[in-house]
């Protein structure tokens, strides 16, 4: 199968500091591919290695099936990118940033139109991008990549400090950039509630290591059952499930305890109100994907 970008045993230094090692991406066309990490686990130097800004030692990156190193130029071409912010020229309106941005990579400006509906920006196209909100810029940011009509975009943590609106709005283009206009992302954040509702596949880097790769649908599988308990007093509860040494987590007004079925569920429940607890609540729930992003970041 070729891949849209694929690397093999990647690893990158920074003079002696390791940065990254082995990562092995596959991203198939079509996808919204989201690389997932903490601020510093390796998310842009990797971008940067896909976008040839740094050079691997290896010939270990390939995209739409060519070498990074040796056809960057016609690889480039069909990939637009955001990092971090989006450079804008401010004293210049939306349309002007856009139809500038065309000129230098010498495509038609007639493509602009079309990028100012796609990043609904088409009723502020005339206004100084220095008026724009920080939404408003990163979408603009992201309808720079657009220009050229490429097939892969690469955004490094496009809603970072955007507000649950500002979210939203790029959540949706995305969406809308891979199912009705045949666009392949490679997106990084470092939310993993932000990328679940996107992701068709996402890949979990820590300390320059990808811990993990596949669908949320397969990440979920790891997901653990447990038992939420709010009673009275968590001092006694606990006393009481120390003595049987069971083993819990304390979030909240809550004790957590590993769920193995119904049966224990209840259990547990007789075990704590016979020692005079009052259980307020108690039930059994998935283990959000947070938790267990964390906990697969610090196995
Ligand atoms: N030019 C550089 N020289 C030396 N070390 C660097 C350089 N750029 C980044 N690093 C280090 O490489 C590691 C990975 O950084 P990177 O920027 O790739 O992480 P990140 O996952 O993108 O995080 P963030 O979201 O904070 O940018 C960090 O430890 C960082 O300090």
């Amino acid at each position: 199968m070729e891949y849209t970008i694929e690397t093999k045993h990647l690893d990158f230094s920074f003079g002696n500091s390791p940065i990254l090692s082995d990562i092995n991406l596959q991203v198939k066309k079509g996808e919204i591919f989201c690389f997932l990490g903490h601020n510093g686990a390796g998310k842009t130097t990797t971008i940067k290695l896909l976008l040839g800004l740094l050079q691997s030692k290896e010939d270990n990156i390939s995209i739409f099936g060519k070498s990074i190193k040796k056809e960057r130029v016609e690889v480039l071409k069909g990939i637009g990118s955001l990092i971090e912010q989006p450079s804008l020229y401010e004293h210049m309106t939306g349309r002007e940033n856009l139809i500038n941005r065309a000129k230098l990579l010498q495509t038609p400006t007639s493509g602009v139109d079309e990028v100012l509906e796609i990043v609904d920006l088409k009723d502020s196209a005339n206004k100084k991008a220095g008026k724009y909100s920080l939404g408003m810029k990163q979408r603009l940011g992201i309808g720079l990549a657009l220009l050229g009509d490429p097939q892969l975009l690469i955004l490094d943590e496009p809603t970072n400090g955007l507000d649950p609106n500002g979210i939203l709005a790029i959540r949706n283009l995305l969406k809308d950039l891979t199912q009705n206009k045949g666009k392949t992302i490679f997106v990084s954040s470092h939310l993993l509630s932000e990328v679940e509702k996107i992701a068709t596949e996402v890949g979990i880097v820590d300390h320059g290591k990808l811990l993990f790769q596949g669908s949320i649908g397969e990440l979920s599988k790891n997901q653990k059952s447990e038992i939420v308990l709010h009673c009275n007093s968590l001092d006694i509860a606990k006393n009481l499930l120390d003595a049987k040494a069971i083993h819990f987590t304390h979030e909240n007004n809550e004790l957590i305890i590993g769920f193995n079925d119904y049966t224990q569920m209840a259990e547990l429940n007789k075990y704590l109100v016979s020692n005079n607890v009052d259980v307020y609540e108690i039930y059994h729930r998935k283990q959000d994907l947070e938790h267990l992003f964390l906990e697969i970041i610090k196995a």
